[in-house]
């Protein structure tokens, strides 16, 4: 069997999605790893008064491909972009490129989705669920296709408890929810969503479950393959250590933390997270559409600590807001006393000290924010899954010894502080844009609000003591009985300690 650069050699890729997180990662990692690759072909729509060229030609310029730019300047001339929105029917690929992609693409990577948790079910199931049969579609058509690999997720069926590598029953029909959804208008869509997801818990999970049904339907037809990575984090190695460009996942929640804003959150304590870095996940996918006679592949991995707040203690952000601590309990009742006492009572106190400046306040909307982004991942960070991995396994099994080195997708050999201390550190660095030459001022900043923090516990104390004690009579009983038996306590520890001298 060829090794995994050689089978991509001379072959035409067709990417969705290239312009995400993950599809950005991919690109780089096909072009650097499997420098024989023939073309990528990549679907990229116009966004944001961006045309789709200009969308590509930034895309290139970004760090993440500066060691394929070093070595093959000319890198761009293989990577054709396709102009494309995946909403609009037919993809809205124009008649031209449909003829020139069936007559070329090898092998189908669909990276594409709407991975927000609060979208609205039709365009979470337009994008999600009709895009992903429209791509089939379009896969029929390619004469020489190999493999069609999808991306799903390992949450996909996240109202089971575990998951084996099989496709489930979708919860709906997906033909039969797309033609009912088709005639009703979006607020009778919102109405009736909460009943159709059931126990599911957004419209994300819901369409990726329903997108795994759609693919499964054409395996008779395509060679297909599904992975299905958990919480998807910065790079471990590749193409550097920490790369991450987005708040989405675990990375706004770490940024949080690092800001002093998040002090509490809800989670399991021995189920922290399932997380993999990105590279992993793209080395996984490569070595899927590689392994292209597999049926199902579905490869989800997983991780239990954080070390997020040593590391940003040592590595500190700018201007945080107080310094990083975080609370993580599973009660409900503790984490609403720590957000009344640790998140609301110093954004209060903060906005009142703005309005006395004559500045807007803005830390409670900051809250109210974070609280909206924190509740929406709760689910996942309340709850532990048990994923069988046994595909994972046996495709690892099935590489040479060279191909496990450049297409590592091994979790056990990540060192996980360390990870997380580079994931810190490529937070701040490239989605902060912030200069670690700035690290010692971060620090110093860091020493003033612990030196606020004591004098501000020390006024509190005193306060109580004002206002409490010295005014009440049965106040000063207590606080005289407590300190007497404090003071008992210390003459019995001192006899006790001269006569064992
Ligand atoms: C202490 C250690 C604990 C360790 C413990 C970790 C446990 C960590 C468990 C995670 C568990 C995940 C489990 C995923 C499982 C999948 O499958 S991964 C798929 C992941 N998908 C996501 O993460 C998407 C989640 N995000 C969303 O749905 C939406 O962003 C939200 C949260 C609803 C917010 O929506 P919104 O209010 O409309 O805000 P949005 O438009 O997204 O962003 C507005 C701006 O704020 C920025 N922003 C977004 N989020 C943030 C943020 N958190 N902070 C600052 N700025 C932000 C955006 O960049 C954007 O900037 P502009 O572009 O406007 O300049
Ligand atoms: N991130 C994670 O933690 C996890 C992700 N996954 C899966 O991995 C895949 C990639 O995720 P990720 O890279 O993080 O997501 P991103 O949000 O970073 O990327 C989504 C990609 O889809 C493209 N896209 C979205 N809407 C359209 C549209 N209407 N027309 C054309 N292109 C569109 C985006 O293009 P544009 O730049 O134009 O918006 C972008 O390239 C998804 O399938 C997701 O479900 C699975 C598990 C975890």
């Amino acid at each position: 069997m060829a090794s995994v650069a050689e089978y991509y050699a001379g072959k035409s890729v067709l990417i969705t999605g290239a312009t995400g997180f993950m599809g950005k990662v991919l690109v780089e990692k096909l072009l650097w790893s499997c420098p024989e690759v023939k073309a990528l072909y990549i679907l990229v729509r116009p966004k944001a008064g961006q045309s789709m060229k200009q969308r590509v030609s930034d895309m290139m310029k970004c760090k993440l491909f500066d060691r394929v730019r070093e070595d093959n300047p000319d890198f761009h001339k293989k990577i054709i972009p396709i102009s494309s929105e995946l909403t609009q029917p037919g993809l809205s690929i124009s008649p031209e490129d449909v003829e020139k992609l069936s007559a070329c693409i090898n092998i189908v990577f669909h990276c594409a989705a709407t991975i927000r948790f609060d979208e609205p079910l039709k365009h979470a199931l337009q994008l999600n669920v009709i895009a992903t049969q429209e791509l089939l579609s379009l896969a029929q058509r390619m004469h020489h296709l190999e493999a069609f690999i999808h991306i799903s997720t390992a949450y996909a069926n996240c109202n089971r408890k575990h998951i084996d590598e099989v496709i489930y029953p979708p919860p709906v029909e997906p033909k039969k929810l797309i033609e009912s959804l088709e005639w009703m208008d979006d607020g009778i869509v919102q109405d009736i969503t909460p009943r159709l997801i059931g126990d599911r818990p957004n419209t994300y999970t819901y369409t990726k479950a329903l997108a795994e049904y759609v693919v499964q339907q054409e395996q008779d037809k395509l060679n297909i393959g599904i992975v299905r990575p958990s919480i998807v984090g910065a790079s471990w190695q590749e193409p550097f250590p920490g790369w991450i460009d987005n708040f989405n996942g675990p990375s706004g929640v770490f940024i949080a933390a690092g800001k002093g804003i998040l002090r509490t959150m809800r989670a399991n304590n021995d189920a922290v997270a399932d997380l993999i870095p990105v590279d992993m996940v793209v080395n996984l996918t490569l070595a899927a559409g590689w392994y292209t006679d597999l049926e199902e592949n579905i490869l989800p991995l997983s991780f239990r600590k954080h070390h997020v707040i040593s590391s940003f203690k040592r590595n500190p952000l700018e201007q945080a807001f107080r310094r990083p601590n975080a609370n993580i309990t599973s009660n409900y009742l503790i984490n609403q006393y720590w957000i009344l006492v640790s998140h609301k009572f110093p954004a209060f106190i903060y906005d009142l000290f703005l309005r006395l400046c004559g500045q807007k306040p803005q830390m409670m909307r900051i809250f109210n924010r974070l609280h909206k982004a924190i509740g929406l991942l709760e689910y996942f960070s309340s709850q532990d899954w048990e994923w069988n991995s046994e595909n994972m396994n046996m495709l690892m099994s099935q590489l040479t010894p060279e191909d496990r080195t450049a297409f590592n997708f091994d979790v056990r050999q990540l060192n996980w502080p360390e990870y997380i201390e580079n994931y810190c550190i490529g937070t701040k660095k490239y989605v902060l844009n912030e200069d670690m030459s700035d690290i010692p001022a971060a620090r110093q900043h860091l020493r003033k609000l612990r030196n606020i923090r004591y004098t501000f516990n020390t006024v509190l104390v005193v306060f109580i003591w004002r206002v409490f004690i010295a005014r009440s009579q049965m106040a000063r009983n207590i606080w005289y009985f407590v300190v007497s038996l404090c003071f008992k306590f210390l003459s019995y520890f001192r006899a006790s300690s001269t006569l064992t001298n």
